[in-house]
């Protein structure tokens, strides 16, 4: 399974500044968009181009444009919505389907209540956004409705994901890549990730556990 940590100085330096726990809501909420921003620059990193020309200024130029599968971008609610801003940054043409799936905090099982897709989903890579990895429990179920819709190409955006859960997603879809701030050390009793980032989605909403 292809599993980039993005080590990039201003990711691992934003990183930083969200694991504080003092941060405002707002502080919190722009440094989720920031960081997204910078993973999805990661994540294009391999979109296919091709030649092109323009008119331009002094003339005909060559210009490169990207070309190949469309994109949409499927934040999971509801933290998943905090990383959406920072990623339309980057690709604001891109189509968003939204899938709601929530974890039941005393079993961690996850339990999907939505699902609203592009139309098309064969003929684009998608991207999953979520700031949170844990057991994987989410992704998995995410991933399984996407498949179902006929999607084949597949990468999920993560502040932060635990070991745990990458091993979950790889035993389930090993096809499907990650892009991830970082991996983090474990889970802790209650399903949380050490260090981690605490409720990303209470977080980012400005809610209370
Ligand atoms: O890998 P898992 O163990 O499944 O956990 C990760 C999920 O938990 C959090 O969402 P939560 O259920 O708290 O919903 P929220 O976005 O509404 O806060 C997080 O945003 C992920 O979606
Ligand atoms: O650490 C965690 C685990 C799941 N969801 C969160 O928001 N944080
Ligand atoms: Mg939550």
């Amino acid at each position: 399974m292809k599993i980039v940590e993005v080590r990039h100085p201003l990711v691992q330096h934003k990183l930083g500044l969200m694991r504080r726990a003092d941060n405002s809501t707002k502080t919190f909420r722009e440094l989720a968009g920031e960081v997204a921003a910078l993973l999805t620059y990661e994540a294009t990193a391999d979109l296919e181009c091709e030649d092109a020309e323009v008119e331009g200024w002094a003339g005909p130029v060559r210009v490169r444009r990207i070309k190949g599968r469309k994109i949409t971008l499927v934040p999971i609610l509801r933290a998943g919505l905090g990383m959406l801003p920072g990623v339309l940054e980057l690709i604001p043409a891109a189509k968003v389907g939204v899938v709601g799936i929530r974890r039941d905090e005393s079993t961690l099982e996850a339990m999907a209540y939505y699902e609203n897709l592009v139309g098309d989903m064969a003929d684009r890579t998608a991207l999953i956004l979520d700031p949170m990895l844990a057991t994987g429990g989410t992704l998995v179920a995410t991933v399984d409705m996407l498949k179902k819709a006929g999607c084949t190409r597949i990468k999920g955006l993560f502040l932060v994901a635990a070991p745990e859960g990458l091993r979950a997603l790889g035993a389930r879809h090993p096809d499907v890549e990650v892009y991830v701030a970082s991996i983090d050390e474990r889970l802790n009793e209650l399903g949380y990730i050490l260090p981690g980032l605490g409720d990303a989605g209470d977080k980012i909403f400005g809610t209370r556990a």
